[in-house]
């Protein structure tokens, strides 16, 4: 390729222009993982111990760069623990870039791809539950599989329709707690229990059931709906970040848009079905 450049005593190769942008890329990633959580405030701390550690090593104190080091040796194992989640993403959006992501291979038992669910019950139910501040949860599943959050519920596995998801999260129902979780064009499950989000940064405004979704959406890929019961707002949280008092065309447009991987629409697409708009 090009010949090594020599600046100074330094010897730069194309290896090296390589390496420089591996790992800016590889920084720039984890500071996108990390912002806006309190992983971010783990890590600075973790920065500071080392650099603490390097600072007394460096001066020669040894009792002091003894204890440091037991807890720096630790530092993998309890980055690993510390940061699950915040690697599991990474791992996640790595997989989702991967040729076998596309071929599906892993998905929840192969079930065909999402493009020809209508959402048209999704936007009216919501639609409905929103006018009567009756609150709902229903995370989409995409790539990851939802299988061990829909367990933490009552499985139905039933055909969607506006009239069960009404029923569903009527204020009377035994099911409206929790989430409903759709997978393969099927209500899989209801009253499931997803993960809260620890982002110190969600507005106090938003509720648990916001919470709970941005949690879930933090963690796995899914598309969650939710409305909340004190506003009777509609919103689409996706990758930790909430879509706030969607109109029901912004919300047919971001399903459209977040599920079936297309462009974003515009609100007037509302009046098309989803399958026009899908297609
Ligand atoms: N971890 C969770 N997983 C699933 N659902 C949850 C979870 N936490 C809360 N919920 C749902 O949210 C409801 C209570 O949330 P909260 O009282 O904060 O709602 P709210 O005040 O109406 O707020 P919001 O405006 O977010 O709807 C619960 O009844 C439950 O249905």
């Amino acid at each position: 390729m090009f010949n090594p450049v020599n600046i100074g005593f330094l010897r730069i190769g194309w290896i090296d222009v390589v390496d420089v942008v591996l790992v800016t890329a590889l920084f720039y990633q984890i500071y996108k993982l990390l912002t806006g959580s309190v992983a971010l405030r783990i890590f600075l701390g973790f920065l500071s111990v080392y650099l603490v550690y390097l600072v007394v090593k460096a001066a020669g104190m040894e009792l002091l760069t003894m204890i440091l080091g037991q807890f720096m040796s630790v530092g993998v194992l309890a980055g690993i623990i510390l940061f699950q989640q915040e690697i599991r993403r990474f791992l996640l959006n790595i997989g989702k870039a991967t040729a076998f992501e596309r071929m599906r291979m892993f998905s929840w038992r192969r079930e065909p791809p999402q493009q020809k669910m209508s959402i048209t019950p999704f936007v009216e139910a919501a639609k409905s539950l929103a006018s009567k501040n009756t609150g709902a949860l229903i995370a989409f599943q995409q790539a990851s599989d939802l299988k061990f959050y829909a367990e933490s519920g009552d499985l139905l596995d039933a055909a969607v329709s506006k009239r069960l998801l009404l029923s569903i999260f009527n204020k009377t129902s035994p099911l409206h707690d929790g989430a409903v979780i759709v997978s393969g064009h099927r209500i899989k499950a209801a009253r499931c229990i997803l993960p809260v989000s620890e982002n110190p940064d969600v507005p106090a405004a938003l509720g648990l059931r916001h919470r709970a979704a941005i949690g879930l959406s933090e963690v796995t890929d899914s598309v969650v709906l939710v409305v909340s019961e004190e506003t009777g707002q509609i919103s689409i949280v996706h990758g930790g970040e909430v879509h706030r008092n969607l109109s029901t065309a912004d919300l047919r447009a971001k399903l459209n848009e977040l599920l079936f991987d297309g462009q974003p629409k515009t609100a007037s697409s509302s009046t098309r079905t989803a399958e026009e708009v899908a297609a």
